[in-house]
């Protein structure tokens, strides 16, 4: 079968050190790609010209974005100023950039939040800017769909092969364990570890736990970029789901067995729900070979393993607004 990248190919992996990124770098390597990377002391991506200069000096044949400034429900709704600038600003240095030294694939990872909060469900790649979005992620599902619209732009003025993704919910070793500022999954795995080491009868959630979400894998979705990359050259951005979901609820439940916190739970219905439900139609991803390996309950409980065996330091967040908010 002919690939679209080619065996050894040269990839630079913006956010290697992040979720995503660094299973997308991994898989790459597995796969015997060589992977280019830059810490963001190095290299700022959203400082445009420098970000230009590292990739005509580094001529790679591909490049995955996969850096972005990634919060969850309440960093969303608190700071939209550095989602959608930090996130606008390193989309057009890394996409313009890539241009400019003639990258002939690149990969944009999107997000599920692109889609109008009252997409029919499944969701398909079609319901794009068919209806308003969810106001808690407003500002950063823009700056993702001007993301899209860059990609599609410049395959249709240039003809480049390049590509968007957009994923359902992540998690996995690598993720941010912050309660205030990450995404649910290793929000309750800190909040129920935290209350069980202090013998806390209850935890707190937020919302009302009736959102319906869908979790894949961090290694799932580097297998399916690395699938894409290799087999997908299209204008429609491609869902990467797992095509399942469940209620915030019914993942405490998993996540506190996980754990092993046996005490109550209790919803702080001031906080937002946010999305009622974003389950991903994946036709088109199964349709080129994908299927998802890891299941949701090995899923959590490996991830809490590797966050007990890692104890990472807290992550202040990707922009200097929320390491701020963090610092007080
Ligand atoms: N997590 C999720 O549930 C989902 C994520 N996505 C998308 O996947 C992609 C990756 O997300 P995820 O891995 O979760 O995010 P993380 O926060 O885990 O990682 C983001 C990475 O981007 C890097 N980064 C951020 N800003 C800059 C910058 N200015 N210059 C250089 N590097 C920078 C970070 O560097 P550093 O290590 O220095 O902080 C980090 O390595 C994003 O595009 C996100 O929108 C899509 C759907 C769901
Ligand atoms: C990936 C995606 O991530 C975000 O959207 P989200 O799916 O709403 O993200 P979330 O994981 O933070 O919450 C999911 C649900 O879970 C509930 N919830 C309960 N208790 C906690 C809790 O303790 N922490 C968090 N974060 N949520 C909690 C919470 O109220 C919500 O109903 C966007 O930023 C968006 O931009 C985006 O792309």
């Amino acid at each position: 079968m002919t690939t679209l990248l080619e065996p050894g190919a040269r990839v630079f992996v913006a956010g290697h050190r992040g979720l995503a990124g660094s299973a997308i770098a991994r898989a790459l390597a597995d796969e015997g790609h060589e992977v280019l990377t830059r810490t963001r002391t190095d290299l700022d991506l959203r400082d445009a010209a420098a970000t230009e200069a590292f990739l005509r000096d580094a001529r790679p044949d591909a490049v995955v974005l996969a850096a972005a400034t990634v919060g969850g429900i309440m960093a969303n709704h608190r700071f939209p100023v550095p989602f959608l600038e930090d996130n606008l600003r390193i989309q057009l240095s890394v996409i313009a950039g890539a241009h400019a030294a003639d990258v002939d694939r690149l990969l944009f990872l999107g997000s599920s939040c692109i889609y109008p909060k009252h997409a029919p469900q499944p969701i398909s790649e079609e319901a794009l800017l068919t209806g308003p979005l969810e106001p808690t992620n407003e500002a950063y599902a823009l700056a993702k769909i001007a993301g899209v619209a860059q990609v599609r732009a410049y395959r249709r003025q240039f003809g480049r092969r390049w590509i968007a993704a957009m994923p359902t919910n992540l998690y996995g070793p690598g993720d941010n364990f912050d309660p205030e500022t990450s995404h649910v999954l290793p929000a309750l795995i800190r909040r129920f570890h935290d209350a069980k080491e202090a013998g806390s009868p209850e935890v707190t959630l937020w919302g009302t736990g009736t959102p319906r979400r869908e979790f894949l894998h961090s290694a799932d979705l580097a297998a399916a970029c690395v699938l894409l990359l290799g087999a997908y050259d299209d204008d429609m951005p491609v869902n990467v789901g797992c095509g399942e979901d469940l209620t915030i609820a019914a993942l405490a439940e998993a996540v506190a067995g996980a754990v092993g916190f046996t005490g109550r739970i209790a919803w702080d219905t001031a906080k937002p729900d946010g999305t009622p439900r974003k389950l991903l139609d994946v036709t088109r991803l199964n349709a080129l070979g994908f299927a998802p390996r890891v299941p949701l309950a090995r899923g959590i409980r490996e991830t809490y393993e590797w966050w007990l065996h890692a104890r990472p330091p807290a992550r202040a967040g990707t922009s200097e607004y929320m390491a701020a908010y963090m610092a007080q």
